[in-house]
């Protein structure tokens, strides 16, 4: 079994008048990119900040990399990478200036140009921080998490501003950091984000953990029924079987939600092959992370309200 990256337990912290972390547990695998998703306020950057050892924590027991992140600081920066939500480029330096001071700091840094080629800044290398757009200050973060060569990366909201190009280059740079055997951690409102990078994915609510899983299988998303959808052509009935089930939706396609759509679709398009009739559009769908993640939500502020 791979050994934990990152080990979390009972991690709580409070602000006046707010229990921002109230009892978090995780356990992040070496090798593997683990997404912490979220609403706004629940408690992620606390967390994350933390781990980096920017926060003192209230109390719980918390290793990163094998260290205390309160006590162990100096040695275990050198080994992890940052981006922040704020950048903390320094607006009077060159794009090459802050990533070489960056890289400086760390015993076995990547080759700055090489970096800044691969966030895309190549033609804004010579340019000062402070004039470049927000998206391109953000691939300057990444590119600062990045150029110490960590072995864990804290990835705090890593493309938010990003085009859709940017985002793909992004992901794809994600990527190579896990196959290059690094760890990373990301937050992220973004959901295909998290299906797409994820090994692991947790929801965070009001400082708790409320479900963890593989994209495929959180909060029960493997078990899920099924909706299959499909149009019919105008005039054309379904057989009392399927229209019992069935309903339109307002653009005026069929839809039948089934735990098992296999034996369904196998009886749906044999009635259409016998009757010539053409199913067209049809998909099988299971719902999508973001459905998963805004029932898990959903579900959670209901509790709370009840228990109140
Ligand atoms: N320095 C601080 N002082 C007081 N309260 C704080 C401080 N930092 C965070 N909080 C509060 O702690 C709670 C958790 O905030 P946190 O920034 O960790 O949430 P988040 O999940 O990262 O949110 P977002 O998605 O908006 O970035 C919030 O209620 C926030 O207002």
């Amino acid at each position: 079994m791979t050994e934990a990256a990152i080990e979390v337990s009972g991690l709580r912290k409070a602000f006046p008048g707010v229990q921002a972390v109230a009892g978090v547990d995780l356990s992040i695998r070496t090798g593997t990119i683990f997404a912490l998703l979220g609403p706004n306020g629940a408690g992620k950057t606390t967390t994350v900040e933390i781990l980096e050892g920017y926060q003192q924590r209230d109390s719980g027991e918390v290793s990163v990399l094998g260290f205390d992140p309160a006590r162990n600081q100096l040695e275990m920066k050198r080994r992890i990478g940052i981006v922040s939500q704020e950048t903390a480029a320094d607006s009077f330096l060159t794009v090459r200036e802050i990533m070489a001071m960056i890289a400086g700091a760390y015993p076995a840094p990547r080759n700055v140009d090489e970096v800044i080629a691969l966030v895309g800044l190549s033609d804004k290398a010579g340019t000062r921080v402070g004039k470049l757009s927000g998206g391109q200050k953000r691939r300057l973060d990444v590119g600062l998490a990045i150029v110490g060569n960590p072995d864990l990366c804290f990835l705090d909201e890593p493309t938010t501003g990003f085009d859709p190009d940017a985002r793909q280059e992004a992901w794809a740079m994600i990527r190579e950091l896990k196959d290059m055997g690094k760890t990373v951690l990301l937050t992220t409102h973004y959901m295909d984000e998290a299906q797409n990078l994820a090994d692991e994915v947790a929801v965070i609510a009001v400082g708790r953990i409320i479900a963890t899983g593989t994209p495929e299988t959180l909060g029960g998303r493997a078990e899920a029924a099924s909706t299959i959808s499909f149009r019919l052509p105008a005039g054309t009935d379904l057989p009392d079987r399927f229209a019992a089930e069935a309903r339109m939706t307002r653009r005026g396609a069929m839809q039948i939600i089934a735990d098992d759509p296999v034996p369904l679709l196998n009886d749906l398009t044999g009635w259409a092959m016998a009757e010539s009739v053409s199913l067209t559009d049809l998909t099988v769908e299971r719902p999508t992370l973001e459905e998963i993640y805004l029932s898990l939500i959903a579900n959670d502020t209901a509790e709370r309200k009840e228990g109140a």
